[in-house]
């Protein structure tokens, strides 16, 4: 599986800066974000105490991770 450290995340969206914000969901805000490679990518960021716990996050990342179709970006 791919991941990126914080650091990363950071420098690819700009600190979550409010321009590259994208929607904000249920649990947290979705940011736009640019990889060094060129590559976006949205980055969801769980709100702190927004209900939903570090298991129930850690299980939506799993199963996102397994999803794969044209509709889906
Ligand atoms: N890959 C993406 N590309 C563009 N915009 C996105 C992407 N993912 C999320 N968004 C935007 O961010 C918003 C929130 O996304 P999120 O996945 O958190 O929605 P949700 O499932 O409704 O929220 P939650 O899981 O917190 O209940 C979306 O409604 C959309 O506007």
């Amino acid at each position: 599986m791919l991941r990126f450290d914080l650091g990363m995340i950071l420098i690819a969206t700009d600190e979550f800066s409010a321009g590259n914000k994208l929607g904000q969901g249920e649990f947290g805000s979705v940011y736009k974000g640019i990889l060094p490679s060129g590559q976006e990518i949205a980055v969801k960021r769980l709100a702190g105490g927004s209900g939903q716990g570090d298991l129930e996050f850690k299980n939506e990342v799993l199963l996102l991770t397994r999803l794969q179709h044209r509709n889906l970006v």
